[in-house]
């Protein structure tokens, strides 16, 4: 709303007397704190970035799904205290529902394979690119949304699906002309842990919780790491144990420590020898610190890294084959990843990849009168009906125009004059090789 103001304006200074101006109180057209806008330029790269994503999915026959931003808050309710349920962004609807913007994909895609049930056969190979969103306390100024490129597999118990996921990965960063010298796929399985759990007596209902405090291996100190573990109820001994061998990068290490006939150990020989299969060992590396931040992995569980490690983690996935019984049904082994739209283009300006993607146009028309505007617009719709691209101009200088195609990298410019339309023509003039010439209306094309 505008209101009269008796602040002094420059009038004041002359000695004029103040007159009354009206000042309007702006909205903020900043967007919602932690968002973004895109403008075409921005909008030019992120779809060329999922038009990668789409390839990659088509390259391993993945179909497309969706789902609501919007979902039920029962979905994503866990008590194992992982960051991404401790900053839901969630609320009570008019209906007095408890909802959410969704943080991650994967609960929805588990809800809808549920309500499929037996109308769809396993196994299914879906991809989404959807936004996902977080609540975080603004004092650390990081993004509360962001756009997550997901593939699952669900329906398959062996380690091929998690092969074929980590093969989408190093197709998607080869296509991007990312190499394995610049990022690398950390492998680990949640079974190492869980094996050292049990020879440590650690109960069942812990691990979740231990997975989620083991985590954070990297992000806080070994000393918090112990100290939360020991708060859960891991003995001393125990912490020192499961840290030693979370630093392990051999799996003939692993080995010694859990013996030849233990279920993580062969499921990880298995998916590098299949990686051996595919020709892209060099992308992957055993690791036992990954253990990945969400509860409900039960298997392999990988990340992608820059091997310069200057930024977060890339990407991120693994196994979840217990995810489904937790929502109350029978389970179905499932593993997927999620690969977020930020931190892999700061990875392309850090390499100089980022594509050069500059607005195009085929034709732009230019009435030079103004009485020309219905024969202009005769011009344009039969050059959008042959699937042309065209810019309408008008109420500019020539000068102008000219400047302007060159802007929109335009092919053609085609001026509609009096003269030549008295005598059915226009005249064209290619913009690379400055060629000009006038020609009958009806075989423009
Ligand atoms: N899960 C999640 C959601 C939104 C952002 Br930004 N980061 C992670």
């Amino acid at each position: 709303a505008s209101r009269a103001s008796s602040i002094p304006t420059h009038d004041d200074v002359d000695g004029a007397a103040p007159i009354a101006v009206t000042e309007r109180t702006m909205i903020d057209v900043n967007p919602p704190r932690g968002t973004r806008d895109f403008l075409p330029e921005d909008m030019r790269l992120r779809n060329w970035l999922f038009q990668q994503f789409r390839e990659v999915s088509r390259l391993l026959s993945f179909e497309e799904v969706d789902f609501p931003v919007l979902e039920s808050e029962a979905l994503f309710i866990r008590k194992a205290g992982e960051e991404i349920t401790q900053q839901l962004y969630n609320f009570e609807d008019k209906g007095g529902r408890r909802v959410v913007l969704r943080p991650e994909i994967t609960p929805s895609l588990a809800r809808l394979v549920i309500k499929q049930g037996k109308s769809v056969s396993l196994p299914l190979k879906w991809f989404t690119i959807g936004q996902c969103w977080r609540y975080e306390r603004m004092t650390r100024g990081r993004r509360r949304e962001h756009y997550q490129w997901n593939m699952d597999i669900i329906g398959v118990s062996r380690v091929r699906a998690e092969a074929e996921l980590i093969h989408a990965l190093v197709i998607l960063f080869e296509r991007l002309g990312i190499t394995s010298a610049d990022v690398g796929i950390r492998i680990s399985s949640r079974k190492v842990l869980q094996a050292l759990l049990q020879t440590y007596s650690i109960p069942e209902h812990l691990f979740t919780e231990v997975f989620v405090i083991v985590d954070k291996l990297g992000k806080i100190t070994k000393e918090e790491i112990e100290k939360e573990l020991v708060s859960v109820g891991v003995s001393l001994d125990a912490v020192k144990g499961l840290v030693e061998v979370l630093s392990f990068k051999s799996l003939t290490r692993l080995e010694d420590v859990l013996g030849p006939n233990a279920e993580a150990v062969a499921d990880l020989k298995q998916l590098f020898s299949l990686a051996e299969n595919y020709g892209y060992s060099q992308w992957i590396q055993f690791d036992a610190s990954v253990v990945r931040g969400l509860a409900y992995y039960t298997g392999i569980v990988f990340e992608a890294f820059d091997k310069e490690g200057k930024l977060r983690a890339i990407c991120g996935g693994g196994r979840y084959d217990r995810l489904l019984s937790t929502f109350g049904t029978d389970d179905i082994p499932a593993c997927g990843f999620g690969f977020g739209d930020a931190v892999i283009v700061e990875l392309l300006k850090e390499k100089g990849l980022v594509p050069d993607l500059i607005r195009q146009v085929d034709d732009i028309v230019f009435p030079l009168d103004v009485e020309l505007e219905g024969p202009a617009s005769k011009i344009v719709a039969s050059l959008r009906q042959k699937g042309r691209s065209v810019d309408l101009v008008e109420d500019k200088r020539l000068k102008w125009v000219f400047k302007h195609a060159e802007r929109v990298n335009a092919g053609r410019l085609i001026l509609v004059g009096n003269s030549e339309w008295q005598r059915g023509m226009v005249r064209v003039k290619i913009l690379s090789t400055r060629e000009e010439y006038e020609i009958r209306i009806d075989e423009l094309d």
